[in-house]
């Protein structure tokens, strides 16, 4: 492809990314896999090239452009070099004109600014692992460092093959930011304990809190997203895990599959659906897909949850929030909620070597604490 080529490529594909934000379709790295997929004769160096513009442009952009040519004329603002590829040539885009739309350069939405800007939402996201403890006691792996606040975390190399080690194949490694890790050693659990984890997914967090109970007690791994959560028992396995009973949810009706867990556990965590944007750094496509009702509904998933969840904790037992949110109205607004609607519970303080106070829990920032952007918090129940 010649380079003109490619710019028009990035363009398309853009426009497929927006339409896909949009309509709640499909993510960028399908939409670019589906591209060159339909495009054998496309080499490996163009579909790299292709790929950089596309994410450049994706990153440069905090709100969703109306086009991928805007997104590409913002892009080449700032790239002479990239603005000279807009000449009109055969598979090339056409020139510039000069009142032509261009997405501005923005570090997140215009609607979010001011909760989310300078949070460091679009630095680089480091590749992180956990040492599975259960496993082994120390390990060695070329390149990696300690991670800076995670007692079992690792930070590698940019773009390490991580899944083509041999500790990871031996289940001694996992795939974790440091955020999720240090948010799971907040959850308390404990060897013997009987754990809700009610919004488990593919187990990220199910298995750091397995590792931390010794592979004692009992881990009900519950979600609603069957697929998702297939995904949990051979990781599980993978990590000599055996405490791990999953459960599907019927979204909605999540307490008919709990009925013999009511009042029953003594930790239950909700690592709740949320806007995701903790991690937008590292998903930055995602900045698009979010609408002020979108996220007005994900809080009402949230509470309702949460209420789920308060009915499975024994007297005196706790209950942990968990999002990878930086916004308020997921955490901290959520728990004061919570704390209202509940008479009796009360909050725990929240010890980390990271992260800050946020209300009634604490906040893992990007900017601050260089991992994603949680936010946690501890709930008693009434004894
Ligand atoms: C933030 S993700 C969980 C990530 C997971 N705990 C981990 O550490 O990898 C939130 C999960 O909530 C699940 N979910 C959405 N609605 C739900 C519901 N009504 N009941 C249970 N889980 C639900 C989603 O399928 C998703 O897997």
């Amino acid at each position: 492809m010649i380079p003109q080529a490619r710019v028009q490529a990035a363009i398309d594909i853009l426009d497929e990314v927006i339409a896909g934000a949009r309509d709640n379709g499909a993510a960028a790295d399908v939409i670019v896999q589906r591209y060159f997929r339909a495009r054998r004769y496309a080499g490996s160096k163009d579909r790299r090239a292709v790929r950089d513009l596309v994410y450049a442009a994706i990153r440069r952009s905090g709100e969703r452009p109306e086009t991928g040519r805007a997104a590409m004329i913002g892009l080449a603002e700032g790239d002479p070099a990239l603005a000279l590829l807009f000449d009109g040539s055969v598979h090339g885009p056409l020139p510039i004109a000069a009142n032509e739309p261009r997405a501005e350069a923005a570090e997140v939405p215009m609607w979010l600014r001011d909760k989310l800007g300078g949070l460091g939402l679009l630095q680089r996201a480091p590749l992180d692992l956990r040492i599975n403890r259960l496993k082994t006691g120390k390990i060695d792996i070329v390149g990696a460092v300690p991670a800076p606040h995670a007692r079992d975390g690792l930070r590698m190399p940019e773009g390490s093959a991580v899944e083509q080690l041999p500790e990871y194949k031996a289940g001694l490694i996992e795939v974790q930011d440091e955020g999720s890790q240090l948010v799971t050693l907040a959850c308390g659990a404990e060897p013997g304990m009987k754990v809700v984890d009610l919004c488990a997914g593919a187990g990220g967090k199910t298995l750091g809190l397995a590792a931390a109970m010794e592979d004692r007690g009992v881990i009900f791994a519950c979600d609603a997203d069957r697929a998702r959560l297939s995904r949990l028992a051979p990781r599980a396995e993978r990590a000599g895990i055996t405490i791990v009973e999953t459960r599907l949810l019927d979204g909605g009706r999540e307490i008919v599959a709990l009925g013999d867990l009511l009042g029953a556990a003594d930790l239950v965590v909700v690592d709740a659906p949320c806007s995701g944007t903790g991690t937008w750094r590292r998903n930055p496509e995602a900045r698009w897909r979010l609408t002020p009702e979108r996220l007005a509904r994900v809080v009402a998933l949230q509470a309702r949850l949460l209420d789920v969840a308060a009915r499975l904790v024994e007297p005196g037992g706790t209950l942990v929030h968990v999002v990878c949110s930086l916004l308020d109205e997921e955490g901290a607004g959520q728990v004061e909620a919570f704390l209202s609607r509940h008479p009796g519970w009360r909050t725990e303080p929240v010890t980390l070597p990271a992260g800050s106070q946020r209300g009634p829990g604490l906040r893992l920032t990007p900017s601050d604490d260089g991992t994603d952007g949680f936010f946690v918090a501890r709930l008693k129940a009434p004894c």
